[in-house]
């Protein structure tokens, strides 16, 4: 449970948590894939920086690629995630691990990420991979203007939230920490465009909801507006 969260109809700056991503099938796969990895120092993508701590799958890493595969499916058959991230790419998910004493200070990421074409973050992501009580330490926190916004979930959940935040997780102190992070470009470059796109897709599953059936003028209209804000605000 996220120790800290936006109310339901309060958006934070499109802070969003993604209950159950893997299905328990799928959690327990991944599982059994994680002793597998062969992991390395996560300032292999990151050289310069001073705060990264931790330990990072290789992207060749077969077993990484195979927790990355389903962790993909996942996340591209999850309704929320459609709808808050407008998902256009996904980067390959990349499993990270800290023991006592690693940390990620804060830190904001990178802009473009190599793919072809570049990959430009507008959504990072965190899915937990083992469950919190395996270790202390090790939330991730955000900061949204002057909060600061915990997060440590339930192994298959994740927190999607957005690349220009300056966030960190904090050093573990026991146990380990699992998890697979990764990054998407959405359609929609500006998050408060894509908020406002979330709110229509609320007024549309209301309006959809009407005692008696929905007034078909209203759908109308609110289809035509989703389809046409969409045409104007997406990249192509
Ligand atoms: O492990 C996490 O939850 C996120 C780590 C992070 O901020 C990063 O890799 O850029
Ligand atoms: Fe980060």
């Amino acid at each position: 449970m996220p120790i800290m969260a936006a109310p339901r109809h309060r958006p934070a700056a499109m802070i969003r948590v993604l209950s159950n991503v893997l299905t328990p099938a799928e959690l327990q796969a991944v599982r059994e894939l994680l002793p597998q990895v062969r992991f390395g120092d996560g300032r292999v993508t990151n050289p310069d920086s001073t705060v990264k701590q931790n330990l990072q799958a290789p992207q060749e890493d077969p077993a990484n690629a195979r927790i990355a595969q389903i962790a993909r499916d996942a996340f591209m058959r999850h309704a929320d995630l459609r709808i808050y991230a407008q998902p256009k790419q996904m980067a390959r998910t990349t499993v990270v691990r800290y023991e006592p004493g690693m940390t990620y200070g804060w830190h904001v990421d990178e802009a473009l990420f190599p793919s072809n074409p570049p990959l430009r973050s507008d959504l990072s992501c965190t899915l937990f991979l083992n469950p919190p009580q395996e270790y202390d330490g090790g939330e991730l926190t955000i900061e949204l203007g002057a909060q600061l916004l915990t997060y440590k979930l339930e192994p298959g959940s994740a927190i999607l939230y957005p690349s220009t935040t300056i966030h960190r997780v904090s050093p573990v102190t026991r146990g380990v920490r699992l998890a697979a992070i990764t990054w998407l470009q959405s359609w929609i470059a500006d998050g408060a465009r894509r908020e406002l796109m979330v709110q229509l897709d609320e007024a549309r599953a209301i309006a959809a909801a009407q005692p008696g059936g929905p007034d078909l003028r209203m759908q109308v209209l609110l289809e035509s507006l989703r389809t046409n804000l969409f045409r104007m605000w997406a990249d192509t």
